[in-house]
């Protein structure tokens, strides 16, 4: 590592979450700094690097990778550009993390998986938040005490309040759905090994022929279910929750975030309305804990495995969606540097 000792890093994509994690870098995450701001728009780029001491801004993410100064590599490009980039920094010896997904399909993930158990060792954190969460880590700590016996169901509310531009009926599952895949495999220590996907008539707030709600079924190899409803125009707020049902008990969260206030007869609170807002504090965790183990040459986290699991579930999803019917998952035994 160079310069006063900080983790120099390369944030390539200086859209919505690159703009936000380079705000954070500079501002939020200790021991690290913004080495190069990358963007096949340069405009945006600076823009966004201006708002870090103006930090070198680039448009090609491998000229990035190249001056001494960069130790690491921070992916927050739409998930098609992930594959070259995670293979250019392996290529470079640069830890990285990667947003989610780690890559649109599974035969990609299968690639990088591939490139990374050639390096022998684990390079990449993906950037599954979720697992950062105050409330997510208690309900999993919780699990962990054996206290509330074997998880039965699992049951998940994804809303967002209004789709972008050019949304897709399968993005439900490919960009969204994606963070359940990895909650229920990582809250319940199972592989998800079949998915269903239910279709309700779509709202009229939904843009023409997007397929708004979604209701999405998953079987898993430990017998329990979990349910995701998904809905990207709900129009009234960011909201994630879930509930699990286990042998002696339930947990739930999600449920309230804001301050309770009451006010001129009426009591109640806000509803974030984004991503960064609701898990704010999730995406900070999240960068502090990637440059701290990165900083100690390790790395922690969601692994390139969880993102090929993801992968693969949302593509058996996406099949489910357009074919109907109950899909199985077609997931490879995982390897040994991935744990059990
Ligand atoms: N963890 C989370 O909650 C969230 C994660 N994401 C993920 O973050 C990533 C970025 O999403 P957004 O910021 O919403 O997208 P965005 O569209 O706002 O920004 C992407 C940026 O990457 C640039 N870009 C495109 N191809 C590039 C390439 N090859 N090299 C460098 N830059 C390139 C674009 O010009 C754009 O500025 C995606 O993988 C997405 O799934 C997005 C939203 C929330
Ligand atoms: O990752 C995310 C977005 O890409 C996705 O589009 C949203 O639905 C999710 O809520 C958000 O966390």
């Amino acid at each position: 590592m160079t310069g006063r000792g900080t983790l120099g890093v390369a944030v390539i994509g200086a859209g919505r979450m690159g703009a936000d994690h380079v705000r954070r870098i500079h501002e939020v995450t200790s021991g690290a700094r913004v080495a190069a701001v990358v963007d096949v728009d340069a405009e945006r780029a600076k823009a966004v690097a201006a708002r870090a001491d103006g930090a070198p801004v680039h448009t090609d993410p491998v000229a990035a990778m190249a001056p001494s100064d960069v130790d690491a590599v921070l992916i927050a490009s739409p998930g098609p550009a992930h594959e070259a980039t995670l293979l250019a920094a392996f290529e470079r010896g640069l830890p990285v993390l990667c947003e989610k997904p780690l890559t649109p399909d599974a035969a990609a993930a299968l690639r990088v998986l591939e490139a990374e158990r050639k390096l022998g060792r684990r390079r990449v954190q993906v950037g599954f938040m979720r697992r950062y969460d105050a409330e997510y880590v208690k309900l999993k700590a919780l699990l962990n005490t054996g206290q509330l016996g074997r998880p039965l169901m699992l049951h998940n509310r994804h809303r967002n309040v209004a789709s972008p531009p050019g949304w897709t009926s399968s993005m439900l599952i490919s960009d969204s759905v994606a963070h359940e895949t990895d909650v229920a495999r990582w809250l319940l220590g199972h592989e998800i090994t079949a998915v269903t996907v239910l279709r309700p008539t779509p709202s009229a707030n939904a843009p023409d022929d997007l397929q708004d709600p979604q209701f999405v079924v998953f079987e898993t190899d430990g017998g329990a279910v979990v349910d995701v409803e998904i809905f990207v125009n709900c129009g009234f707020g960011y909201q994630v929750q879930a509930e699990i049902v286990c042998e002696r008990g339930t947990a739930r969260l999600g449920d309230g975030h804001a301050l309770v206030t009451n006010m001129a007869g009426r009591w109640g609170g806000t509803i974030a309305q984004d991503y960064t807002e609701r898990f704010a504090d999730a995406y900070d965790r999240e960068i502090q804990a990637w440059v701290d183990a990165t900083r100690h040459d390790e790395v922690t986290g969601p692994s390139v495995w969880d993102g090929y699991a993801a992968a693969a579930v949302c593509e058996a999803g996406v099949r489910a969606l357009e074919e109907g019917g109950r899909v199985e998952v077609e997931l490879l035994e995982r390897p040994a540097m991935y744990g059990n």
